[in-house]
C-alpha cells in the first residue's frame, strides 16, 4: 500500500524514491505536508494549522533525517553520581557516557552528497566574487540587532567546531578573476577525516566542542578549559574588575571558547559570567552548606538553562517573527498549556501539552545525540556581520528611547581579536551593549558577505592569530563541499522539500537569476547550499531561508529533548529549588541585562526584545489569543 502510494503522480517525481521507504502512516503524513508545500502556503495558515504542519514535518524529519555517524562505544554509568554537567560533556545520555562529549562525530541529517561535481566546480573564489562579495551593506531592518548577531556566534561556540587536519590545502583564484580577489591564493587546514565504521559514510569529522547546550562557551570543553575559567572559590568564574573578561599575558581573553573572538562576542561571555556568579551568590545565601564545587555545578546547570531558554523563547522568536513560530517556540519550552499551567501543575501530559523541557525521559528518536554537518552548514551566517561597528554616546542627554548619538564608526576588523579587546576595555560594557542594541545587523542575502572577512586573520583553537589569512567567503563554499554536505537541490529533496527546477523557482530577482546563470549555467543541481540559502525568497518575518528553518525545526527541539538536564533531571533535586526558580523567572535577555545593569533598558530600550533594534516600536498588544490568530 505504502509502495503504491509513493508512486502516485501526486508526489514530485524526485521525491518518490525517498517516500517509498516510509511506513504507510508516514506516507500519509507526507501527503499532507506535500500538498501544503505545493500550494506554498504553510506560513500563511492560521496559527493552529501552521503548528500542525510544523508538527508533522518535525515528526518526519525525526524519522528520516537523523543519521548516527561512528560506533557506539560508551559505557553504562550511574546517572545519580553525575547529576551535573561534566567538563567534557560526558555522562549526559542515561545509557552511554560518551554520547555528546567533546571529540565525538558530527552526525548527519541526510547521507553525504551524491554529487558528480568536483571540489572546485565552480571555483569557490568565483562563487565568492560573483555571488557573495558585499557591494553595499544590506541590513536586517529593525528586526535583528548586533546583540542578536553576536548571540548566535556565542551559541555556535557553545555547540560546534570541526577538528582540523595537520595538512593544509591551498586555494588559488583562477587568472580571469584573480585581480578581483582580496587574496589571490590562500592556505588553510583541511577538515580532519576520521574513519567511522558506518556503512553509508566511511569517514566523518569530529566536533571539538561539546554539542550539548551546556554553556561550554564560558565553561570550556574539557577539564583544562574548565580549570582556566574557575576561581575555585564559592563556585565563581574569573572576571576582571571592570566586569569584562580577564586576559592572559598575550592579551587573549580567558574564557571557555576563545577562537575568532571579537568585542561583541566576548561581551556576551562576560555578561554570562556575571550571570553565573550572581547565581553562585544566590545559592550560597540560600544553601550555606554548599562548597565551591557544589555551587559551581548548580550555577552551571542554571546558567546553561537560562541560555537555552533565552535562545528558544526570545532569540528564535525574533529571528522568525511570526505568530506561528512564537507559539511553536513557547510550546517547545512550556507546552501548549502554557507557562501558568506548567508553573502550577508541573509537567503533565507529554511534550505537546507541557513542552520538551521537563520530560520524564530524554528522547533521541533512536539516534544518539550529536549536532550535524548540515546544521553547521545552515548556520553559516557571516553576512550578519556589518562592515563597521557604530559606537554610541551613552552619556548624551538624549531623552528616553532616543537613539544615542554616534561617537565613531569603527571598522569591524578593529573590533576583532586583541585590538577589539583593547577597544572594549576602553569603551566598557555598558556603552558596548547599548551600541550593539542600536545597530541593525546584516541581512542573510547574496552580495552581503563582509568584505573584511575576505582577508581575515583566523585564530587557532587557542585564540592565537594564524600566519595565513583566509578568504572566508570562498573557504565556506569549499568547506561544505569538502565535508560532503549536499548541494542545495539535493539538500531540499532530502528534507522532503520540492526541489527547484529553474532559477525562477528560487527567486524573483532578475539580477540574481542572471548572476546564478553566469556562475552555474542552467544547472540548478550544481547550486551550492550556501548560495541557495542566501538567494531563496524569504518567508515574511523570517530572517533566514525556509530550507535552513526545516533543519532548525528538527535540531532546536533535539538540543532540548535529548539532554538529561533539560528533561528527566530538570527538577529541583538536580537544580535546587532556588536554582529552578531562577530559570523559571528568567524569560528573556532583557531580564538578564536588567539584573546586571539596572536602568539600562528602561532608558535606552523601547522595543520588546533586546534582540531587535532598541529604538524600534514595541510589539503591539493584540487581544486575540495566540492560538486563535488568523493567517498573517
Ligand atoms: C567577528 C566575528 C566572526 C569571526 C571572526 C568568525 C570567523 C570564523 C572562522 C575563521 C571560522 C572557521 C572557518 C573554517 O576554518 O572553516 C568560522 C566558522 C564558523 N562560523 Fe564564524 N566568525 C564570526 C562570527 C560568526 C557568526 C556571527 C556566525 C553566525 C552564525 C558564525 C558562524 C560560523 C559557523 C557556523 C562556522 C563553522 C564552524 C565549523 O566549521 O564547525 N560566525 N568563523
Amino acid at each position: 500500500m505504502a509502495a503504491s502510494l509513493s508512486s502516485s503522480s501526486f508526489i514530485h517525481p524526485q521525491l518518490r524514491h525517498i517516500v517509498s521507504k516510509m511506513t504507510l502512516f508516514d506516507t500519509l503524513l507526507f501527503f499532507v505536508i506535500h500538498f501544503v508545500d505545493k500550494l506554498g502556503f504553510w506560513h500563511r495558515l492560521p496559527v493552529l494549522l501552521g503548528l500542525a504542519y510544523m508538527g508533522i514535518r518535525r515528526h518526519l524529519h525525526q524519522r528520516y533525517n537523523l543519521l548516527h555517524v561512528g560506533g557506539i562505544n560508551g559505557q553504562k554509568y550511574e546517572t545519580e553520581e553525575f547529576s551535573y554537567r561534566t567538563a567534557d560533556g560526558k555522562c549526559n545520555h542515561p545509557g552511554d557516557d560518551i554520547i555528546g562529549s567533546q571529540g565525538t562525530f558530527f552526525g548527519r541529517n541526510m547521507p553525504p552528497a551524491n554529487s558528480r561535481y568536483g571540489l572546485l566546480d565552480p571555483h569557490p573564489t568565483v562563487v565568492a566574487n560573483k555571488l557573495l562579495e558585499r557591494n553595499k551593506f544590506i541590513d536586517n531592518g529593525k528586526q535583528f540587532n548586533m546583540i542578536a548577531c553576536s548571540w548566535i556566534q556565542f551559541m555556535i561556540h557553545d555547540w560546534i567546531d570541526h577538528m582540523e587536519d595537520t595538512q593544509q590545502v591551498e586555494l588559488k583564484a583562477p587568472d580571469k578573476i584573480a585581480d578581483g580577489c582580496p587574496l589571490k591564493s590562500f592556505k588553510f587546514y583541511k577538515t580532519k577525516k576520521v574513519s567511522t565504521g558506518s556503512a553509508y559514510t566511511k569517514t566523518g569529522s569530529l566536533n571539538t566542542r561539546t554539542p550539548w547546550w551546556d554553556g561550554s562557551v564560558i565553561y570550556g570543553n574539557n577539564d583544562d578549559g574548565m580549570r582556566k575559567v574557575r576561581t575555585f572559590k564559592d563556585g565563581r568564574l574569573r572576571i576582571a574588575e571592570d566586569g569584562l573578561l580577564e586576559h592572559d599575558e598575550n592579551g587573549i581573553p580567558i574564557s571557555g571558547d576563545i577562537r575568532n573572538f571579537w568585542a561583541g562576542f566576548s561581551l556576551l561571555q562576560a555578561l554570562f559570567v556575571k550571570e553565573h556568579n550572581a547565581v553562585c551568590d544566590m545559592l550560597k545565601e540560600n544553601y550555606p552548606g554548599f562548597d565551591d564545587e557544589k555551587l559551581y555545578r548548580h550555577a552551571r546547570l542554571v546558567t546553561s538553562a537560562v541560555l537555552a531558554k533565552i535562545h528558544t523563547i526570545d532569540w528564535t522568536v525574533e529571528l522568525l517573527r511570526t505568530d506561528t513560530l512564537l507559539a511553536g517556540m513557547r510550546i517547545n519550552w512550556y507546552g501548549f498549556l502554557g507557562k501558568k499551567i506548567k508553573d502550577l501543575f508541573g509537567h503533565i501530559g507529554g511534550p505537546v501539552l507541557s513542552g520538551l523541557v521537563g520530560l520524564r525521559r530524554p528522547r533521541d528518536h533512536g539516534v544518539p545525540y550529536s549536532l550535524t554537518e548540515e546544521f553547521v552548514s545552515v548556520y553559516r551566517m557571516h553576512s550578519l556581520l556589518p562592515e563597521k561597528f557604530i559606537l554610541r554616546d551613552i552619556h548624551s542627554t538624549a531623552s528616553e528611547y532616543e537613539c544615542p548619538p554616534v561617537v565613531e564608526e569603527v571598522p569591524m576588523r578593529e573590533m576583532a581579536g586583541k585590538d577589539g579587546e583593547k577597544r572594549l576595555s576602553k569603551v566598557g560594557m555598558e556603552q558596548m551593549l547599548v551600541s550593539m542594541g542600536h545597530q541593525a545587523c546584516g541581512a542573510i542575502k547574496l552580495w552581503n558577505y563582509p568584505s573584511w572577512m575576505r582577508n581575515l586573520v583566523p585564530h587557532d583553537i587557542n585564540g592565537v592569530d594564524r600566519p595565513d589569512q583566509v578568504d572566508m567567503a570562498a573557504m565556506e563554499i569549499y568547506r561544505d563541499r569538502e565535508r560532503g554536505v549536499a548541494r542545495y537541490n539535493e539538500f531540499r529533496r532530502n528534507l522532503l522539500m520540492i526541489p527547484i527546477s529553474s532559477w525562477e523557482d528560487l527567486t524573483d530577482e532578475e539580477e540574481v537569476i542572471e548572476a546564478l546563470h553566469d556562475v552555474y549555467g542552467n544547472d540548478v543541481e550544481k547550486l551550492d547550499l550556501l548560495i541557495g540559502l542566501h538567494a531563496e525568497k524569504k518567508i515574511k518575518g523570517f530572517a533566514i531561508s525556509e530550507t535552513a528553518f526545516f533543519i532548525f525545526l528538527l535540531i532546536a527541539s533535539r538540543r532540548l529533548e535529548s539532554d538529561r538536564f533539560f528533561t528527566s533531571n530538570f527538577n529541583s533535586r538536580t537544580y535546587t529549588e532556588r536554582g529552578l526558580d531562577w530559570v523559571n523567572k528568567t524569560e528573556t535577555l532583557k531580564d538578564v541585562i536588567d539584573r546586571h545593569f539596572p536602568g539600562m533598558t528602561k532608558k535606552w530600550m523601547k522595543c520588546t526584545s533586546a534582540f531587535s533594534v532598541w529604538d524600534s516600536e514595541p510589539n503591539q498588544t493584540t487581544y486575540i489569543p495566540l492560538y486563535l490568530r488568523p493567517a498573517p
